[in-house]
């Protein structure tokens, strides 16, 4: 049996809705074997960040070589990368261990507010990682930062979208969540060439934590698994959506997304026909 294995590359969340344990989670729900190197510890609950701990780059290299040397990994996603002492060291082991399907989400504010990305790091995310990038997923306030552009429209995502193609990341896929007032969020994918529209109805509920997490690492997982850019994002589109509508309703803040119910659906389904 050929096992597909994804590593995240990412931060600790002790609330378990976001960071390595929602890339895991996501992994396993998508049957690709997960690893992780962490980052950083974060003290985290439904009502916030309450501390953030970042492990030397060192801690973070070793981690990376022991499964670049051992177990390997068929996709690599990063997260939360907090400083560009952390970045840089990622980065070189991405070329050491000539990973290709290397997918960043450039995670820098949590929802709550707390900064997961230290300010003189993001020249770090442009010069080091994006090269090495095959896709790129921001939300709208990460794609302002990293392109130093407003985004209020359709055509300033598509704008957006080509400088960070122009940064050497070969797909950039430039999320929807942010935008206000619309009943319809749309996820753009850029290609270098053509774009593509991902459109869902937009969800009333406050448990989003980990969305974009969940979002990317079930990119990762489809790349993984050999499927193509456009699939694995069509697919995270539905992961995402179903994760949102079955949201969690724990703890007193905002809650996490729902994991297993991607998974579900698919079997009620084949239960039914
Ligand atoms: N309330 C919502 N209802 C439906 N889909 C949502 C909602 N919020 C976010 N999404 C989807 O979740 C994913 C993450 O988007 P976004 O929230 O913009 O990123 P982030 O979580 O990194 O801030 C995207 O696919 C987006 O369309
Ligand atoms: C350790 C860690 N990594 C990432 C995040 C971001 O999660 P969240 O705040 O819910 O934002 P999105 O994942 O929705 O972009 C975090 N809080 N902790």
């Amino acid at each position: 049996m050929s096992i597909s294995k994804a590593l995240t590359i990412a931060g600790s969340d002790s609330g378990g809705g976001a960071g390595i344990q929602a890339d895991l989670k996501t992994f396993q729900e998508l049957n690709v074997y997960g690893m992780s190197a962490i980052t950083a510890i974060t003290a985290q609950n439904t009502l916030g960040v309450h501390g953030v701990f970042p492990l030397t780059a060192e801690a973070v290299v070793q981690q990376i070589e022991a499964i670049g040397s051992d177990l390997g990994a068929d996709a690599i996603k990063t997260g939360m990368l907090f400083n560009s002492e952390i970045i840089e060291a990622v980065s070189e082991q991405i070329k050491i261990f000539n990973w290709s399907k290397v997918i960043v989400d450039p995670v820098m504010i949590a929802k709550g507010g707390a900064s997961l990305l230290q300010d003189e790091a993001v020249e770090a995310v442009k010069n080091h990682l994006l090269p090495l990038a095959l896709i790129v997923t921001p939300n709208i306030p990460e794609a302002e930062v990293l392109t130093g552009m407003k985004i209020h429209t359709l055509d300033d995502r598509r704008a957006a979208a080509e400088i960070l193609h122009s940064l050497g990341v070969k797909n950039v896929v430039i999320k929807g969540g942010h935008v206000e007032n619309e009943n319809q969020l749309v996820d753009l994918l850029y290609d270098g060439t053509e774009f593509s529209y991902f459109s869902s109805e937009r969800i009333e509920t406050k448990n989003t934590h980990g969305t974009g997490c969940t979002f990317a690492a079930a990119i990762t997982a489809e790349m993984a698994k050999g499927n193509t850019v456009y699939h694995s994002v069509e697919t995270a589109v539905s992961f995402i959506q179903e994760a949102i509508k079955e949201d969690l309703e724990i703890g007193q803040g905002h809650g996490p997304t729902n994991h297993w119910a991607y998974q579900q659906k698919k079997r009620q389904s084949l239960h039914v026909e």
